[in-house]
């Protein structure tokens, strides 16, 4: 797709296939130029900590994405966010849940405790220079009865999702404490992405006034 450049701004690709962390930055009133989803291997290294994780593949996206715009003109200077979220319990990493059964391990071994969340978010600037940060959320669930685990996996919600659940969805009645940012357990800390997108001269505010 070719840009539609506004005068004055860089262009902003938003490296990802999630619908969620395109709503989150539409949120803070910024509207990405185009997505370039960054297929990778996510798999975690041997030993890998659930923080290194998260920002290796937060990086890898990034990269993947400037190379697959490397030889389009209409999109040189652009500046790319990429982000990866990893939901551990200690130093047990959750996997991104594709069946119930997945799914339903997470959920179980989160009833009644604590976990963390990590999202790594890598940017390229308009020289390509890369800027990595990593943002921690502390979540404690409720002990779930077997009913709301059963109910909880027959919904879906789960699918896809870091730890086989979505804090946004029905598992947000499940969370008893939130050490941290909760745009963070979306998929995107806001705080930290808009500083980093702004840093590059990106007018963040824009949309804001805009949106009056
Ligand atoms: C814990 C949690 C995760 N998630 C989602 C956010 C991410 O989309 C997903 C973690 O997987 P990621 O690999 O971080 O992201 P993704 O593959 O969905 O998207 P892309 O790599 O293209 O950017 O889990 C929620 O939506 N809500 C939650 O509460």
């Amino acid at each position: 797709m070719a840009p539609t450049s506004v005068p004055g701004r860089p262009k902003l690709i938003l490296a990802s296939a999630s619908p969620r962390r395109l709503a989150l930055l539409q949120q803070a009133g910024i509207e990405p130029d185009t997505l370039v989803p960054a297929e990778i291997d996510e798999t975690p290294w041997p030993r890998e900590s659930p923080r290194k994780l998260a920002l290796r593949l937060a990086r890898e996206k990034a990269s993947e994405a400037a190379r697959r715009i490397r030889d389009d003109a209409d999109w040189a200077g652009s500046v790319i966010l990429a982000a990866d979220t990893v939901v551990c319990v200690g130093r047990r990493i959750l996997p991104k849940a594709e069946t119930i059964e997945e799914a339903a391990a997470c959920i179980r071994l989160l009833s009644g405790r604590s976990h963390r969340v990590y999202t790594g978010l890598c940017r390229v600037d308009q020289a390509g220079r890369v800027s990595a940060k990593l943002v921690e959320t502390r979540v404690r669930f409720k002990r779930l009865s077997k009913d709301e685990i059963d109910a909880y996996l027959g919904a879906g919600e789960w699918r896809g999702k870091a730890g086989g659940y979505a804090i946004q969805g029905i598992a947000g009645a499940f969370v008893v404490s939130l050490v941290g940012s909760y745009t963070n357990v979306v998929g995107l800390p806001l705080a930290e992405a808009v500083g980093l997108v702004g840093a590059t001269g990106y007018p963040v505010t824009l949309g804001w006034i805009a949106k009056g």
